[in-house]
């Protein structure tokens, strides 16, 4: 089996199994323009599609999870999309996870197409895993958690984002009182922060298809311990966070921890061997502090 393929175990089977061969690391391609003009490359989707190969060359054979920047794709339109589309399937061929960061979220019919555009097989843009916002409700993801489900693909949804402006809509406690009446909701769970509300709504399910995002920047004050799904962390490099601050970020954390690091990485290019070189460093300075 390898580690992209649907298999029994679901998706957090599958991510043991990638970061067991791989180590923990969530790679990103995050094709900047400053970046593309680092290495050389123009600002077109010509570019675009060159920096990528490097990319699938340098990561896809040794990293457990790659996570393409879907919107620095969507820049260059139809043309974007199709290097988007030839890298996920090489990706997958190389034997890596593919994370895609699209961060979709929306009423639950339209998830449904999301669903369909991301995680069903035969899908031109079919991933293994994506990034969902859950501002329109945890419910509201269902149709792409279920699908996810179905075809041991994971949901990664926002809880304490790495950026500091999301912590004034994401520490904002939960108060109790009932929503105007036709909501159909009861009262909210009272004293509870945001975040620490999708934590909680993510931790009833324990098939490992839903994943959280937590930034490894900065003190959470999350609970995470009833959570056992997978726990995408970035902020590692370029927004400051290093390995060594792993531990104390997410002690207490049981869930399976995937640090991400893109820009750092990437800084190393446009040589492959050494885009390769950073990831695998990266890789080896996290396995270091979590074991
Ligand atoms: O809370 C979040 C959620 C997503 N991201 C994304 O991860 C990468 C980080 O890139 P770096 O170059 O390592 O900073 C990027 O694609 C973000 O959109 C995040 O940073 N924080």
């Amino acid at each position: 089996m390898t580690a992209s393929r649907p298999d029994a175990a679901g998706f957090a089977g599958r991510l043991r199994t990638a970061v067991a061969e791989r180590g923990r690391l969530c790679a990103g391609i995050d094709p900047h323009p400053e970046l593309l003009e680092a290495w050389g490359l123009p600002r077109s989707a010509d570019g675009l599609a060159a920096f990528t190969d490097v990319c699938v060359r340098a990561l896809g054979r040794s990293v457990a999870v790659v996570k393409p920047q879907v919107a620095m794709f969507e820049e260059y339109g139809a043309a974007g999309l199709a290097v988007l589309e030839d890298a996920v399937a090489r990706l997958r061929e190389a034997g890596a996870l593919t994370l895609a960061d699209a961060k979709r979220g929306d009423i639950g019919s339209t998830m449904a197409a999301y669903a369909r555009a991301w995680l069903t097989d035969g899908a031109p843009l079919a991933v293994d895993a994506m990034t969902a916002v859950p501002y329109l409700g945890l419910g509201a993801l269902a149709p792409a958690v279920d699908q996810a489900r179905g075809t041991a693909r994971g949901v990664f949804v926002l809880a304490r984002t790495s950026n500091p402006e999301g912590r004034a809509v994401q520490t904002a406690r939960l108060t109790g009182d009932r929503e105007p009446a036709g909501d159909g909701g009861g009262p909210a769970p009272g004293g509870v922060s945001v975040a620490q509300s999708i934590v909680d709504g993510a931790a009833g399910d324990d098939t490992g298809t839903l994943g959280l995002v937590v930034g490894a920047t900065r003190a959470h004050g999350l609970r995470l311990d009833g959570f056992t799904g997978p726990i995408l962390a970035p902020g590692l490099g370029a927004q400051g966070a290093s390995a060594s601050d792993l531990p104390g970020i997410f002690a207490g954390a049981t869930g399976l921890l995937i640090p991400n690091s893109s820009r750092a990485i990437l800084q190393a290019g446009p040589d492959p061997d050494r885009v390769r070189a950073s990831a695998e460093r990266t890789r080896d300075g996290i396995e270091a502090v979590l074991r």
